[in-house]
């Protein structure tokens, strides 16, 4: 069944969303796990780095002499359970840049996501990212993909740091400053309710995703529309 939404603004969650949960968990989280350690050694001078260390070892209550390999450890720990962590989140993000930059990384999107992506944009629909992937990972995670380059489809890339976690309303709120635009304006993807809720009660529009074999496919997605694909989407631009 389609869903019929007006919008001026649309911002699109990443994993489970656009990519298959498997992007993330297995092609991105693989890539990073044994480079961790590495990178933080060989960036030990990067303020950058040094600040997520620094974060890690106060957030698992490790002692200031903590070494590189107990920081991993907490690192990998997170990753097992899939906490999406700032400090990892950043340190991911280098990983993945390189990785992409060195062509060692593509990501491979839902087959119906590019095309309407493209279609929305070219209706006059401005197009943002909110995703638990740092900007960095995100811009990064567009420039090589099986579609070719897609970092110009977005004309603004929101995470845990520049928007706040993506069950907070607070979150949204700094998104729609950033944007420029009032709630009724925008409308959130995603496939998490806990993130539509949040994107409700800072009055955006919301439809859920619950694409096939994902894992939130099951999900009760209260009184949020839902799509299993984009081809289900009619978006109505707001002059
Ligand atoms: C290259 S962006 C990687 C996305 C990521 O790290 C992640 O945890 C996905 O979270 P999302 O908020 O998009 O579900
Ligand atoms: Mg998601």
């Amino acid at each position: 069944m389609s869903v019929q939404v007006a919008a001026r603004w649309v911002v699109l969650d990443i994993e489970g969303t656009l990519t298959a949960t498997s992007q993330v968990h297995v092609v991105l989280y693989d890539y990073a796990r044994p480079r961790l350690g590495l990178w933080i050694d060989a960036h030990s001078d990067d303020p950058v780095v040094a600040g997520a260390v620094a974060q890690v070892k106060a957030d698992a209550g490790l002692g200031e002499p903590a070494g590189t390999a107990e920081v991993v450890a907490v690192l990998h720990g997170w990753m097992d359970a899939d906490r999406k962590a700032t400090p990892l989140k950043t340190l991911q993000g280098l990983i993945w840049s390189d990785g992409y930059a060195r062509g060692e990384l593509t990501t491979d999107y839902f087959a119906d996501v590019v095309p309407a992506l493209r279609s929305w944009r070219d209706r006059g629909l401005g197009l943002a990212v909110f995703s638990s992937g740092s900007v960095a990972g995100q811009i990064a995670s567009f420039s090589n993909t099986t579609s070719g380059d897609l970092r110009g489809l977005f004309a603004h890339h929101f995470d845990t740091v520049n928007a706040g976690p993506k069950r907070e309303r607070d979150s949204y709120e700094k998104i729609a400053d950033g944007l420029g635009a009032t709630a009724a304006e925008i409308v959130f993807f995603s496939d998490v309710p806990a993130e539509l809720d949040a994107a409700t009660a800072a009055g955006w529009r919301t439809v859920g995703v619950a694409r096939a074999g994902e894992p939130f496919a099951d999900a009760d997605f209260g009184t949020h529309p839902v799509v299993s694909t984009f081809d289900d989407v009619e978006l109505e631009v707001i002059a």
